[in-house]
């Protein structure tokens, strides 16, 4: 039997057929070999032939390895915390949550809704053809943290580097190849004069939008009628804002909580061990307070607790902090009448319990609380609202990032695992 063939049948008995598909091409050991194989005429040398008999047998050996290498590889816990930063739980004396996708978690409903709804708002409000009304949300197509390109009017996703990934680039629902990208930004870099003309699309509530964004693009390209992309960015952020900012959303959700809302007991009963440890707890988020506390009822109403409201879970509930500008801002905090649904104008110096608070910023906060930087870790689910803003004022931050969930799944998955292990020692 020829090197080239046991060097097949070796690959075969390990590859399944998707990844005999993808399997690296660049990498050295058996495809290397291959090629080197090749090179050899009827007149080899006794010497060369015998490099690559030794070579074919390294080649072997590292490829029955495989399955031990994976087997002493470890799995990673899809419901694990992972840390970038040691934290001593000890010097943490103050817990802050933001609400939204961080406390509460929401069906893929909730993006169907944001989708159909701002959907209806260009059809209606903005003149969009009907013919529109027929996209659907797809939530196996958008991804967190990506970019439309206002100029030329694709959504993109960025690596580490800041490169279009090879996969990362469509026009409208069509993915572009390598060629076309290269085509259309010359390299698959953006370089800094690029990087104005796009939008982040950063969290979670951004899904809705980037199909939306990309649905539009398709309508368009099907009609094939000339549109200019930066007004199609436009269009559809004036409608998503206007279904959060009118609250069409927050009072669709409330009519039908178990729709939407994801119930978790382990959030109760971690914020209840906090507050038994004498840990100090705040909520902040940019959510109105009808909305969030109409939320925390539903998803507490199973919780049997002493008080007689989740709010007494908390030292301060601040609701409309319209993070990430709160960061920075030197905006007052108001006292909520949540009765009335009204602002006091009195100037707010304390922070009293069972008292919701409007607005406000960092600075007042930092004063009334008197809470210093290193005792306070915030938990939210944005980049920059909860995430960089926080950790200017010398916070720990935790991300809830829940999609990680299947990322590691994925990874934990044999296939994917073949890989890896295939790329370090074959
Ligand atoms: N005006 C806009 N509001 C938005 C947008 N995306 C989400 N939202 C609303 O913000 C809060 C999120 O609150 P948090 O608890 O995570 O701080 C929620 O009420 C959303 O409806 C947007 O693009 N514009
Ligand atoms: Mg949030």
């Amino acid at each position: 039997m020829s090197a080239i063939v046991r060097i097949r049948l070796l690959a075969s008995c390990y590859l399944s057929p998707a990844l005999s598909r993808t399997a690296p091409r660049h990498s050295t050991g058996m495809l290397g070999m291959c090629t080197l194989s090749t090179t050899l005429g009827s007149g080899a040398g006794e010497d060369e032939i015998e490099r690559i008999r030794h070579e074919f047998e390294d080649a072997k050996r590292n490829y029955l390895s495989i399955p031990a290498a994976m087997k002493d590889m470890p799995k990673m816990d899809p419901q694990g915390i992972y840390v970038n930063k040691n934290v001593k739980l000890d010097d943490l004396q103050v817990y802050g949550f933001d609400y939204d996708y961080t406390l509460s978690h929401y069906s893929d409903h909730l993006q169907c809704l944001i989708y159909d709804l701002a959907k209806k708002h260009l059809v209606n409000e903005l003149k969009y053809p009907e013919s529109c009304l027929k996209y659907e949300y797809d939530c196996s197509f958008p991804v967190r943290g990506l970019y439309y390109d206002k100029l030329k009017g694709c959504l993109l996703k960025l690596d580490f580097f800041g490169s279009i990934e090879p996969d990362g680039c469509f026009f409208g629902r069509r993915k572009l190849s390598l060629t076309e990208i290269k085509e259309l930004y010359g390299t698959r870099h953006i370089g800094r004069d690029q990087v104005r003309q796009l939008v982040g699309l950063m969290d979670v509530f951004c899904f809705s939008e980037a199909c939306l964004i990309a649905d539009i693009v398709q309508h368009f390209v099907d009609a094939k009628l000339e549109f200019d992309a930066p007004y199609v960015y436009e269009d559809v952020n004036q409608a998503i804002q206007h279904v959060h900012r009118s609250g069409l959303v927050h009072r669709k959700v409330l009519a039908e909580p178990q729709k939407f809302l994801i119930k978790n007991s382990q959030v109760f009963r971690f914020l209840k061990t906090l507050r038994d440890k004498g840990k100090k707890l705040f909520l902040l988020t940019n959510s109105p307070f009808y909305f969030v506390d109409g939320g925390m009822s539903y998803l507490l109403e199973d919780q049997h607790f002493d008080g007689n409201s989740w709010k007494e879970l908390f030292d301060v509930v601040i609701a409309q902090a319209n993070k990430p500008t709160f960061y920075n801002s030197d905006h007052p905090f108001r006292v909520y009448d949540t009765e009335k649904d009204t602002l006091a104008f009195t100037a707010v110096d304390k922070f009293l319990p069972n008292e919701v608070y409007y607005h406000g910023c960092l600075k007042s906060f930092l004063q009334i609380t008197k809470w210093r930087g290193p005792e306070v870790i915030y938990f939210g689910d944005h980049l920059l609202s909860d995430l960089r803003g926080p950790s200017k004022a010398g916070w720990r931050t935790a991300a809830v990032i829940r999609e990680l969930e299947d990322e590691i799944g994925i990874q934990n998955g044999d296939s994917y695992r073949f890989q890896q292990v295939f790329m370090l020692y074959a």
